[in-house]
């Protein structure tokens, strides 16, 4: 096992439970290179577990460990399946040859393709753009912008981009970086005295796809050279592509300049998707990962978890590790007995009552004026928001909606929901309003 990788195990012990660490981290191979750690996953749930869950804290471990970035690379194999050295390394020729360039690292991940991404209402626009985009580069949109809550598809839109540049031109530089790397290739450079470099890396590529820009909110010396290497590509016309958690605008302690550039090409906003499309995507994922989940257990689950698409997909890996280590199929009982704490969870995350709240506070009106029969616009709206919310983030039936909301007829909620939904599609203002109001709501 590599020594790293046997000293980050033995300080995350003492940060997680000893079932995280041994359902997925223990299984894990490692391998060290020039380039970083490289992990072995046996499997491509254990790997989707590991990549959303612990690979932020385990590249915070191996920078404290090792005192620099240490890139880590996950792939489901086993460290021992190929030689570390390349074969070709064995069997140098001894003639002075010219030393090749090495590879070109991308850092796409292949699984993340815009074949194996759902499409639903709330991704329609940002596929559609990720799409131009990579048939386009350059010219369609610059920079795209694909913003919204977490773990609802952006990085999977952004490398699904990234992988169809590739495929269209296999000689496309397409660089992938999340925004911390971005700032640890900084600071090592500046360490290093060696910025001419860093500057030559980003700037000659032809697709830069750069992953929640909102961290580098309050770092002015990165936000300095990024604003210059966005210059250098947007003017040379190679393509620019943005992730942030929020609508940049609303991103605090970013510089006015870069807020106004990141507006220059096209912003679109990935909600949290609807139910059918929870369902759809579960299914598409279960399949992909070979894990045998039928109808009723993908609609459990979509019911039940509405937050985001990552939190869906760990309850599925979860219950893929289960069944295999019990040998039993995967079934609703199973699935409702498996789960009992993460489904109580979510069910206690969002209630009426807390939309309500949340609403009346966003839009700065009284939660009985809320709840009020008066029917001033001022109040009319935000009531048709918290009951819309209400009808999309729980499960209570209209006629109980209307109950909650000072005893209204569940016509009147219907109503609302139509109303609310055709005005998030037509009005910008009110979609922000939604989607922020979302955001606050799933976390
Ligand atoms: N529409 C979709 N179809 C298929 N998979 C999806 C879809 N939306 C999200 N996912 C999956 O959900 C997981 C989380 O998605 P992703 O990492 O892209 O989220 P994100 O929006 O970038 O989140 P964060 O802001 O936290 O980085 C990934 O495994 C991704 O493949």
């Amino acid at each position: 096992m590599s020594d790293l990788w046997r000293r980050c195990l033995e300080r995350l012990e003492g940060e997680l439970s000893a079932e995280d660490l041994h359902t997925w981290l223990m299984p894990l191979q490692a391998r060290e290179d020039a380039n970083g750690l490289q992990l072995f996953a046996p499997n491509s749930y254990t790997l989707d577990t590991v990549r959303g869950r612990y690979l932020g804290q385990i590249e915070a471990m191996l920078l404290q460990l090792a005192g620099k970035p240490c890139p880590v690379r996950l792939e489901v194999g086993s460290s021992t399946a190929r030689p570390a050295a390349p074969a070709k390394t064995a069997a140098a020729p001894r003639v002075a040859t010219t030393p090749t360039a090495p590879a070109f690292n991308h850092n796409l991940d292949p699984h993340y393709t815009f074949e194996t991404f759902v499409e639903g209402k709330s991704n329609q626009l940002g596929k559609a753009a990720a799409m131009q985009v990579a048939t386009n580069p350059g010219r369609a949109y610059n920079p795209l912008l694909l913003y919204g809550g977490t773990g609802l598809g952006k990085t999977h839109l952004m490398h699904a981009a990234g992988n169809l540049m590739r495929e269209r031109n296999p000689d496309c530089k397409v660089l992938y970086l999340r925004s911390e790397q971005f700032v640890g290739s900084m600071i090592e450079a500046l360490r290093a005295k060696s910025m001419d470099q860093f500057k030559l890396r980003f700037r000659s590529v032809d697709a830069l796809l750069i992953d929640d820009i909102q961290f580098f909110a309050g770092k002015d010396t990165t936000q300095e050279e990024f604003f210059h290497t966005f210059n250098a590509l947007f003017e040379s016309k190679q393509q620019i592509i943005l992730t942030c958690d929020r609508y940049p605008k609303e991103v605090d302690k970013l510089e006015p300049r870069l807020k106004s550039r990141l507006g220059w090409g096209l912003s679109v906003a990935i909600e949290p998707p609807d139910f059918e499309t929870r369902a759809a995507i579960l299914l598409a994922k279960a399949h992909d990962k070979g894990v045998a989940v039928d109808e009723h257990v993908a609609m459990l689950l979509a019911k039940r978890i509405r937050s985001n698409v990552r939190d869906l997909e760990g309850a599925l890996n979860t219950l893929a590790a289960r069944a295999n280590f019990y040998g039993k199929p995967i079934t609703t009982d199973f699935a409702e007995e498996t789960l009992r704490d993460l489904l109580a969870t979510h069910a206690q995350a969002v209630t009426i009552a807390n939309i309500q709240k949340i609403t009346a506070e966003y839009f700065n009106v009284r939660l009985q004026d809320l709840l009020s029969k008066r029917r001033v616009r001022s109040l009319a709206r935000p009531r048709q928001i918290a009951m819309t919310l209400s009808k999309e983030l729980t499960e209570h039936s209209l006629p109980e909606i209307g109950e909650a909301f000072g005893g209204r007829d569940h016509t009147t909620v219907m109503h609302a929901c139509k109303t609310i939904r055709k005005f998030i599609e037509t009005d910008a203002r009110m979609r922000q309003d939604w989607e922020q109001l979302i955001r606050t709501l799933t976390g």
